[in-house]
């Protein structure tokens, strides 16, 4: 969508408003263009008043005072149209906008997770920030300036016009240049908008980035860096926005000096009409006088439409980023998918080839399988793959080739919601969101029933320790006091996984910052949840290791070794090796 058709989307549903703006706007422009006129009639009565009654010492006031109460009038009700103007736009800003953030928010919700993997928070979120404050900021303060403008521009010109047509030429010959020269540097004002707002989106990029990760900042030492690094980026927006600025300046002194060479063209011209075409002399310049005065009223609004521009810009390209936002392809759906429900038989991965970037593959060729019930055990050394077949079972990605099939039918033909509603996923770094412990247990399941919840909890291994809070299941999340360790975070996020009854599960172990208690009581909670549920687990614990019913081996992407525990030490092969040396897949 280009920007104007973008534009066009959010205001079209305020036609009416947008209209009646637009004839507020006309009506006070001819208010503002007929004051002059009233105000030397004004000037005009008032003298003559004045010439009477030195003379007579008696004066009639009346058409005076007429002229002047027109005048108040013409004062006033350009005040309300100002005012409606102003008030209709803000109201229109707000919805658009307000209904840019609503949908910008949905877009996000259907994106895929390779878009977030591939993007920082931060430069997703100033698309939230910066890109729709300059949208509102613009269509509250220049978009009825320029309108304005606009309107005045062809108020003269129908006025010029209707003089004389040969001096209106004149006034005119010089435009066209004045119209290259600026589009040029609005051109490249408009680059280096762009640039700006593309460094902004880094730099917030950069400094989210480091605020989560603040502890390993300090920890490592690495402070002094992370400022460098931040110096960088902040002197590349503090470039482009200076260039920005010395472009957008440039304006406002190109036109200016272009009106005063317009000026000295209707001076000119109009003399030679004078002189070579044989006007009278008063009607000349008098003629002269009035094209002077509508050459500037002229190139003034243009002048203050190209200082406007900069702010314009701003809006322009905070559409375009929007609209990148708009376009990103939803979740991939084929056509006429069904729903499952649940696992009947068997979770199967057949010749399943993968890669997030192409030419590197990160799974070659994985067959695997978990009948109904079974708990699948993942091992592997860091970047085999293990998080990335997690990945694939719950279609955060699809997979390049070869398939993923619940009970035989290939999950790219079972609908995202059905088959997500079976599928439950525990994360290593469990996520927490703000609310209450309740809150977060029942996530999206609000009518539960109470004894749902502790049941959950209990089995999750988490009760005992939400019952010694003094607000038990009511203790807030973000509260200062009640910072959650990481495996108590994972079993709050367990007893949610638990609540929603999911026939298959997806676990990804805690691995560290666990002490034995909190380790013992999550092993306790893995047993729980996967008892008669199909499971994949990515073991990092050796007790997992050996309740799993199979295990498989991945390196490089590729299985090296599968089968049972013993199975797989009877064969004296990678695993063994590890296991043997106590070494197991920390
Ligand atoms: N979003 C991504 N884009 C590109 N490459 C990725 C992405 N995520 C992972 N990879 C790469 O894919 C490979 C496998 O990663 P994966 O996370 O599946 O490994 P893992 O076995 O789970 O590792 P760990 O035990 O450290 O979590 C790695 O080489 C990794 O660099």
């Amino acid at each position: 969508m280009s920007v104007p058709k973008f534009f066009w989307f959010y205001l079209r549903a305020y036609k009416l408003q947008l209209l009646v703006i637009t004839v507020a706007i006309i009506f006070s422009t001819y208010l503002q263009v007929k004051a002059p006129q009233y105000t030397g009639k004004a000037i005009e009565e008032l003298t003559k008043y004045a010439g009477t009654y030195f003379a007579t010492k008696t004066a009639d006031k009346g058409p005076f005072l007429s002229v002047i109460k027109l005048l108040v009038g013409l004062y006033v009700l350009n005040w309300i149209a100002m005012f409606v103007q102003n008030i209709l736009m803000s109201a229109v800003t707000g919805k658009s906008t307000n209904k840019m953030r609503i949908n910008l928010f949905k877009k996000l919700e259907k994106m895929t997770i390779q878009y977030f993997d591939n993007h920082q928070d931060g430069e997703i979120l100033s698309r939230f920030t910066s890109d729709l404050d300059n949208i509102s900021n613009t269509m509250n303060q220049a978009l009825i300036q320029v309108m304005t403008n606009f309107s005045m521009m062809i108020g003269v010109l129908i006025m010029m016009f209707s003089e004389n047509v040969q001096m209106s030429w004149a006034t005119l010959a010089i435009s066209p240049v004045a119209i290259l020269i600026s589009a040029y540097i609005i051109k490249q004002a408009e680059k280096s908008v762009a640039v700006q707002q593309e460094n902004v989106g880094k730099l917030n990029g950069y400094i989210n980035e480091k605020i989560s990760g603040q502890k390993v900042i300090i920890t490592n030492g690495l402070e002094d860096e992370t400022i460098e690094g931040f110096e960088v980026l902040n002197k590349e927006v503090k470039k482009a926005t200076f260039k920005g600025q010395v472009y957008s300046g440039l304006l406002f002194p190109t036109m200016q000096g272009i009106s005063i060479l317009n000026t000295a063209i209707v001076i000119f011209f109009g003399g030679w009409l004078v002189l070579d075409g044989g006007m009278d002399k008063a009607v000349g310049l008098g003629l002269i006088v009035m094209f002077i005065q509508y050459s500037q009223q002229f190139y003034m609004p243009l002048t203050q439409i190209s200082s406007q521009f900069s702010m314009l810009q701003l809006a322009f390209t905070g559409a375009r980023r929007l609209n990148e936002i708009f376009v990103v392809d939803d979740e991939f759906e084929r056509p006429n998918t069904t729903s499952i429900n649940g696992v009947n038989e068997e979770v199967s991965l057949e010749n399943v080839n993968f890669s997030y970037v192409e030419g590197k593959p990160v799974l070659k060729n994985v067959n695997l399988k978990a009948k109904k019930g079974q708990m699948v055990a993942l091992v592997g050394p860091t970047g085999s793959g293990k998080t990335t077949v997690m990945n694939l079972l719950n279609r955060f990605y699809n997979v390049d080739s070869g398939a993923i099939k619940i009970d035989g039918q290939d999950i790219r033909d079972i609908s995202l919601p059905s088959l997500r509603s079976h599928i439950g996923i525990v994360l290593q770094e469990s996520v927490l969101f703000s609310g209450t412990i309740r809150d977060n247990i029942v996530f999206g399941n609000r009518d539960v029933p109470e004894e749902n919840m502790i049941s959950a909890a209990k089995q999750a291994n988490i009760h005992e320790f939400i019952m010694t809070l003094d607000e038990g299941y009511d203790t807030k999340i973000n509260d200062e006091n009640s910072v959650f360790s990481v495996g108590q975070k994972q079993l709050i996020s367990i007893a949610r996984t638990i609540l929603t009854d999911p026939s298959l599960l997806i676990l990804d172990e805690a691995t560290s910052n666990v002490d034995t208690v909190t380790e013992s009581r999550i092993q306790k909670a893995m047993e729980n949840i996967v008892k008669g549920r199909t499971s994949f687990v990515i073991a990092h614990r050796l007790k997992t290791i050996l309740n799993a019913d199979y295990i498989v081996v991945l390196n490089q992407g590729e299985i090296i070794e599968e089968g049972t525990h013993e199975e797989l030490i009877a064969a004296k092969g990678f695993y063994a090796e590890l296991y043997e040396n106590q070494f197991v897949f920390e």
